[in-house]
């Protein structure tokens, strides 16, 4: 690929952006995409120097000093991180960009800095500090280093329309490469980044898009055929559809949402899916009446919690700049009070599962634990085992009932989850 002053340019502008914080990273980019024309190498290039400067932020910005501008800070991700040579970079600038090569020369003169550790890990500090609170400094530097890496691209396929193995043919035929995934047996593990939005096997909802971890969850509920299932946090649907196909489209499966826009995204993807046991329900939150009209006559509720999203920083780095200890605090209340109302839709027997994309443990066992000691009625069971009579083994730390997976262990993103039952 030929760099160009522009690439550089167009990535200085997008970082300028996301540095705002405004908006999520990945609507920052699509808006640019969207106003500026590019062409799909540029766009790859700009999206990849964008993250890259998300993801090593502290780096780079220990490496160019004070008051950081975006176009240097892009130069140095550049040269420290993606690894191009002074030369190439000076090269695209051109004549032009002289006092800018000038700068990288000086810049790869200086000597290499200091790092503390959670610079090193390029995480802030107080979310290095919580991390250090139960894990050893090597086993954080592992932890990030492997969120600081782009995620994979997972494709679930839906059993109701093709089992796992044709479908995986059928995508090599097409020349896109792929490979079963590791641990969940519906999943596809794909190379690249195949343009999936005008592909057939996408588009009549065989395939759809979710990580590993993502997958398991319905494999830990395990709903089953005729059941009262609910979803509680359904979003637009992504564990729903799941689920849906789990139970071949029998029984009801109630989509819970506060969130008019999420579950708006889900209808489409459904009519797509084929699954007519879908119901989704906009409740105003825990306490709705229409939850509490089900208390007691649910088996199995799956709580997908909201939660910092601080598991899936490969995808979307710019969360742990926004996340705050006071926007986790908040969370974990939230958590709480919704795996409070949650429960009560559950009959005696029946099961829930309750998952974060967090590696925060206040957001994860931190809530099991207190939910469990003012709820006597409910006990913990183990997650690994369910996964393992399914066949899907997990490595976990031995006597672990709970679901964790991470990045460097598991090659998904960092994931929890506690399967409660109701006692009889
Ligand atoms: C982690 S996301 C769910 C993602 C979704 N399950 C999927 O697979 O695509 C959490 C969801 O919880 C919803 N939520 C927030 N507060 C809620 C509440 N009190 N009751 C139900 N859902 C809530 C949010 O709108 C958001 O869609």
């Amino acid at each position: 690929m030929r760099l160009t002053d522009t690439m550089i340019g167009h990535a200085a502008q997008v970082v300028r952006e996301m540095l705002k914080f405004a908006q999520p990273a990945d609507a920052v980019l699509s808006n640019f995409f969207r106003a500026n024309r590019v062409d799909s190498r540029s766009r790859a290039f700009i999206a990849e120097t964008a993250y890259t400067v998300l993801r090593r932020r502290r780096l780079l910005e220990k490496v160019v000093g004070e008051r950081p501008t975006p176009l240097h800070l892009v130069l140095a991700a550049l040269v420290k991180v993606t690894g191009l040579s002074q030369r190439q970079v000076g090269e695209a600038l051109g004549n032009d960009g002289g006092r800018e090569a000038s700068w990288l020369g000086e810049l790869k003169a200086r000597a290499e800095p200091e790092l503390t550790l959670a610079e090193q890990a390029d995480l802030p500090d107080w979310l290095a500090d919580r991390l250090l609170q139960h894990m050893a400094p090597a086993a954080v530097l592992e932890l990030s280093r492997a969120l600081n890496q782009p995620a994979p691209l997972d494709l679930r396929v839906n059993v109701m329309k093709l089992g796992r193995d044709e479908a995986l043919a059928r995508v090599l035929a097409d020349g896109i490469n792929a490979q079963p995934c590791r641990y969940a047996p519906q999943g596809i593990r794909v190379e690249g980044r195949p343009a999936l939005s005008k592909y057939p096997l996408y588009l009549d909802g065989t395939l759809e898009v979710q990580d590993e971890g993502s997958q398991l969850l319905g494999h830990l509920l395990a709903p089953k055929r005729g059941e009262m299932v609910v979803d509680f946090c359904a979003g637009a649907g992504g564990k729903t559809l799941a689920l849906g196909a789990m139970m071949r489209s029998t029984g009801r499966l109630y989509a819970f949402d506060v969130a008019e826009k999420r579950l708006a995204r889900l209808k489409p993807r459904v009519a797509r899916s084929g699954l007519s046991n879908v119901h989704p329900v906009l409740i105003a939150g825990e306490n709705d009446t229409k939850v509490k009209r089900l208390a007691g006559k649910i088996d199995r509720v799956l709580v997908d919690a909201p939660c910092s999203g601080l598991g899936t920083l490969r995808r979307n780095p710019d969360l742990k700049w926004r996340q705050t200890p006071e926007s986790v605090a908040e969370l974990t209340r939230k958590q709480a009070d919704i795996l409070g109302g949650a429960s009560r839709l559950l009959k005696p027997g029946g099961r829930l599962v309750y998952a974060t994309c967090s590696i925060l443990p206040e957001e994860n066992e931190g809530i099991i634990d207190a939910f469990l000691a003012t709820h006597p009625d409910f006990v913990r069971i183990s997650a690994n085992e369910i996964l393992a009579k399914q066949g899907i083994v997990i490595d976990c730390a031995a006597g672990e009932l709970d679901m964790k997976l991470a990045p460097n262990r598991h090659g998904t993103d960092g994931f929890y989850a506690a399967v409660l039952e109701r006692r009889k």
